[in-house]
């Protein structure tokens, strides 16, 4: 019989899932070095947010199948350990969207009423009815940072109590925006003119700090922030010395970068000005026994040898040919990420074209796939081959699939347009062999390499000393390139460079080169 270990508490309601195929061993508060120690003899584990699952715990567990999340985010999990060693990661994409949404409503609220401190007060035998003069969220603008389930949810709510809503998310379209009554703005207005400012975005390497000292210094001195998503995308230092001056008038937070919340954290000595929760965001009962079920189903399956629905790191949908299709889904899936970048992040209009063999094949899956590397930039993990589309059709993309079998210039290629902010771009690509992927046109000129981790996509004029001018450039940068080709159609006319670099590019380098005459674009990517 299967092991499954259950290391951090889930509702019963999992567990009993789980007995109907495996020994379940509940384990929790296990320490790292602990977990080391015991992993190889299970099959599966089932976490909440409690347990760090890290590349040592992975790389000892030589009997994993599948690593179960009960919850959304799996920052918790090294994601790219677990799929180098097959190891399926599966979480509960919605279980606790409404537990979330409503526990940042709930901080809202007892932030603008001093409920706490009114509690506390009353408990302590005192009646102070003049201390507590709150104000109502009625009228009062709410910004939403990260419109996507939670967010979502949030707005609806917010709404009906007579909020307007401000959002910020560079993945989601207008009309999504619209649909949900919020005015979609940049960051900088949304911290400028919100009185309430709330956070549903994943920690990402993007959105790390992302309210540092000087975002919180644009807002207004009433106005309060509150976090529900994750720790770390606040800087929680710059977070109390603004409140403890006066610049911004409070903040309720559930989420910390270190958790549980170090004894010395300076948001612990705020004062009355702040709320802090212990991670209570999906603690319901309706969002544990949600999650649990959600997560044990899936473990259940993929210990049965079925596919998981919300795998984030491998398709789980497919049949037995998908083998045939893999290397198809990698080079779709590397095509929609390079199109999301060079079209800008709120892409409204996605046309996959399958050429060629491909035309005749299955084409749903491909372009499941490139959807899910067109979303790749904004959803991280949680896009999934199971997830895509909705996640597409909630962000009002529109998706049209294409074919044309007389296209033979390899035996099956993909075309793929998308339009986004930055205007409409294409790009074409094929596999070579069993497995190899090529670029082989960028905005129809005609190339042929390789995707690589860092590349620097130009548009220019045709003309000698150009390529020169940037190698300088990327060198006075320190950056490296591994390779470099030019695609045109006509000598001295328009043309495409291509570059492959050992190194990401530093801020401030794309408008030294967009400075070199003859360049008219540049797009930094990566893949
Ligand atoms: N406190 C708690 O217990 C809980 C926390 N969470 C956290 O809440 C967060 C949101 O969850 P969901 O709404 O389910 O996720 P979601 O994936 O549905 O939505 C996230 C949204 O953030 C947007 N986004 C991504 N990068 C962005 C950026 N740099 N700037 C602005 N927007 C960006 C995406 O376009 C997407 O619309 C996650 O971090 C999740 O882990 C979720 C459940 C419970
Ligand atoms: O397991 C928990 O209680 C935390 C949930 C959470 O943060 C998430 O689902 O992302």
């Amino acid at each position: 019989m299967p092991k499954v270990l259950v290391s951090d508490p889930i509702d019963q309601a999992g567990i009993d899932i789980l007995s109907q195929v495996a020994q379940v061993d509940v384990n929790t508060g296990l320490s790292a070095e602990q977990l080391v120690g015991i992993i190889a003899d299970y099959d599966a584990l089932m976490i909440r947010s409690g347990t760090q699952v890290t590349k040592e715990i992975i790389e000892a567990g030589n009997s994993l199948k599948i690593i179960g999340r009960a919850g959304v985010g799996v920052d918790n999990v090294d994601v790219p350990a677990a799929t180098r060693k097959g190891i399926v990661v599966v979480n509960s994409p919605e279980g606790n969207t409404i537990a979330a949404a409503e526990h940042a409503l709930a901080m809202m609220l007892s932030m603008s009423r001093h409920i706490p401190e009114a509690n506390a007060s009353v408990k302590a035998g005192k009646w102070e009815r003049n201390r507590f003069i709150g104000v109502e969220v009625y009228k009062k603008t709410l910004g939403i940072v990260g419109l996507g389930k939670i967010g979502s949810h949030l707005a609806a709510a917010a709404k009906a109590m007579g909020m307007k809503l401000l959002a910020y998310d560079p993945f989601i379209s207008t009309e999504r925006a619209d649909q949900l009554g919020c005015r979609l703005v940049e960051l900088e207005l949304l911290m400028r003119e919100s009185d309430y400012i709330t956070l549903h975005i994943p920690k990402t390497p993007e959105t790390l700090h992302l309210i540092n000292a000087e975002v919180l210094s644009k807002m207004k001195p009433t106005a309060r922030i509150i976090n529900c998503a994750r720790g770390g995308i606040i800087d929680e230092a710059a977070l109390a010395e603004a409140i403890k001056e006066g610049k911004i008038a409070g903040a309720a937070i559930d989420v910390y970068e270190h958790e549980p919340l170090e004894a010395d954290s300076p948001l612990r000595t705020v004062g009355q000005n702040i709320v802090l929760t212990p991670h209570l965001g999906a603690s319901t009962a309706e969002a544990q026994v949600n999650v649990a079920i959600d997560v044990a189903e899936q473990i259940r399956d993929v210990l049965l040898g079925l596919p998981a629905r919300s795998a984030v790191n491998i398709p789980g949908i497919f049949p037995d040919s998908i083998e045939k299709l893999k290397p198809y889904l990698q080079l779709a899936e590397t095509l929609g990420n390079l199109v999301s970048q060079l079209a800008g992040g709120r892409v409204d209009y996605l046309n996959v074209q399958l050429q060629g063999e491909l035309a005749t094949n299955q084409g749903q899956p491909v372009v499941v796939a490139a959807l899910k590397g067109l979303l790749s930039q904004a959803l991280r993990e949680r896009v999934n081959y199971v997830n895509a589309s909705i996640e597409a059709k909630e962000r009002g993309i529109r998706v049209v699939e294409t074919r044309d079998a007389s296209i033979r210039d390899y035996t099956g290629s993909l075309h793929l347009s998308a339009k986004g902010t930055l205007g409409e771009h294409t790009v074409t690509g094929a596999v070579l062999g069993e497995s190899e992927i090529r670029i082989t046109s960028v905005d129809d000129f005609p190339v042929n390499v390789s995707p690589t981790h860092h590349m620097l996509f130009t548009l220019h004029r045709d003309m000698p000393g150009i390529i020169g001018k940037i190698g300088s450039q990327l060198g006075s940068f320190n950056v490296n390139i591994a390779s470099m080709q030019v695609g045109r159609k006509i000598v001295r006319g328009d043309a495409v460079m291509v570059l492959s670099l050992d190194d990401p590019l530093p801020e401030g380098i794309l408008a030294e080169i967009l400075k070199v005459p003859g360049i008219r674009d540049a797009y930094t990517v990566n893949l």
